[in-house]
């Protein structure tokens, strides 16, 4: 039986419900407290927090508590031996009385009841991403557990690219308390782009996101895991969404004239959006092929002309040089009901700065983790209304190499070769590469590519945006998710 450690300090809760029960076949004195604590006197002092109890179903004369208990170190869980995890967990209750498991039922309903939990969800299986186990996770981890809490689900899987985009921006809000993403980072952005796109983005955009880990990239997952001390795995993620919790967080406009795209997650030009976009050829090594792919990079190091401008968050004023700038300004349309145009914040007449290049690599991201083992930017908060820059210029390759082997810690960004700090506002201005100025690089946001230069790396994928001047404005928490607190 598990055991969760007493508070015997503090004053008694209400006791809701007292009776004696069998628990585990033994008798003992069952109380449920105002505050949703199971309690028991017996053979042995026992208490479990409604918050852990996905749902219970009868059987006969008892009553079955499907449970999640908190395991700290020891086993492993989908590898990461970070922080704590959840086990499944059941307890069975047999109250002595007919009545006395009537009113145990209803008063445990009730409480359920009360959490505000989602009852009804929309879960994109992405069959594609990552090691392709997708559907392996859903049938294996979550759709177990979204049963136990007796969650009503509406299972799609992806078909094809921009499927679950296509989907987010015409389904019915209404039919459902959020959406759930068993994939990678990918269909996560495409369903924020989704949303965006709705004439009634802000009531789409409130709708809270979940994620389950299942693709190469779960950069937004295991912040979300992280910032609570929980490993990052399916299981741990499914009862996060479960419990119903959520959390906002930043959504970045990045545009080009009057395209744009909304990113969750990051954008990076030069070395890590080379690593990230051209490893592609080598998926067949697994994530080894990020590794294997860095490694060439460094050794055949480019540089790229270009500058970035950006407007610092208090505190970091003094980075860089002063600059002046203009902005893209969007027409006065009045089609602006169509969807989300970005904040409306007029960042023009603002304290603008300047990095110039030649960068080896100008990266932004907008939470901690970037992939479940690089803690990209260790400072990043998930609704501060910032985006933390790392950008690296000069710097030897030997100090390169061991800044990569650095990224897994976070400690990269207290390298004097990389300056790190916080902006509310970003401009990005591509150039060539200094060795070949017939070749230009690629932009990546959230592990597509945005914009592709002249002979650059090809791919299959189509860019949105010409290999020109960007430019990234932040709304602060302006998307939804499940988080676990
Ligand atoms: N059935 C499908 N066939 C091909 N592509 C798909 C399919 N379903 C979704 N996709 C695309 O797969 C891409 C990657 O998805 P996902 O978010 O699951 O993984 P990832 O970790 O971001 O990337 P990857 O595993 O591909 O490196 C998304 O851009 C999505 O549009």
């Amino acid at each position: 039986m598990d055991h969760e450690p007493e508070n015997n300090q503090q004053s008694s809760p209400a006791i809701i419900l007292k009776d004696i029960a069998l628990l585990d076949d033994y008798h003992v004195m069952m109380t449920l407290t105002a505050e949703g604590e199971l309690q028991s006197v017996g053979y042995e002092r026992w208490s479990l927090s409604m918050k852990n109890v996905l749902g219970f179903i009868v059987e006969g004369k008892q009553i079955r508590l499907k449970a999640v208990v908190k395991r700290d170190g020891g086993g492993i869980c989908c590898g990461d031996s970070d922080g704590f995890y959840f086990a499944r967990k059941d307890f069975v209750i047999e109250p002595l009385y007919e009545d006395a498991k009537d009113r145990w039922c209803y008063k445990l309903r009730q409480f359920l009841e009360s959490l505000g939990r989602p009852k009804r969800l929309l879960v994109f299986v992405n069959p594609f991403g990552g090691k392709k186990s997708a559907r392996k996770v859903f049938a294996k981890e979550v759709k177990p557990l979204l049963e136990d809490a007796d969650v009503e689900l509406d299972v799609r899987e992806t078909k094809y690219q921009l499927h679950a985009k296509e989907i987010a921006k015409s389904m019915d809000l209404s039919k459902y308390d959020g959406i759930v993403c068993v994939s990678g980072d990918g269909v996560l952005v495409e369903v924020v782009n989704g949303m965006l796109e709705r004439a009634d983005w802000r009531k789409a955009v409130k709708l809270p996101i979940g994620m389950v880990p299942a693709g190469t990239g779960n950069g937004m997952i295991k912040s979300v895991l992280d910032s609570a001390g929980i490993r990052c795995c399916a299981r741990s993620a499914t009862i996060s969404i479960i419990q119903g919790h959520t959390r906002s967080v930043d959504v970045a406009t990045i545009s080009q004239g009057t395209t744009k795209f909304f990113s969750v997650l990051m954008l990076a030009w030069g070395l890590v959006a080379d690593i990230d976009i051209e490893s592609e050829k080598f998926r067949w090594m697994g994530s080894a092929r990020i590794d294997f792919y860095a490694l060439q990079r460094i050794i055949c190091l480019r540089q790229y002309n270009g500058r970035v401008l950006f407007l610092p968050a208090p505190g970091f004023e003094s980075c860089g040089q002063p600059a002046s700038i203009s902005l893209y300004k969007d027409p006065p349309v009045s089609d602006k009901v169509l969807g989300y145009q970005g904040p409306e914040t007029k960042f023009e007449d603002l304290e603008w700065r300047e990095l110039k290049g030649p960068f080896v690599s100008v990266w932004l991201h907008n939470v901690p983790w970037g992939a479940e083992d690089t803690l990209a930017a260790p400072n990043a908060k998930f609704s501060d209304g910032f985006l933390d820059l790392i950008v690296v210029r000069n710097c030897p390759k030997l100090a390169l190499l061991s800044l990569m082997t650095k990224l897994s810690d976070g400690t990269h960004v207290q390298s004097p070769y990389v300056a790190y700090l916080k902006v509310k506002a970003f401009v990005l201005e591509p150039g060539a590469r200094i060795d070949e100025l017939d070749k230009e690089g690629i932009i990546d946001s959230d592990g597509e590519v945005l914009a592709r230069g002249r002979r650059s790396y090809k791919c299959d994928q189509k860019a949105l945006m010409s290999y020109d001047k960007l430019q990234i404005t932040v709304d602060q928490g302006l998307a939804t998710l499940f988080s676990p607190e």
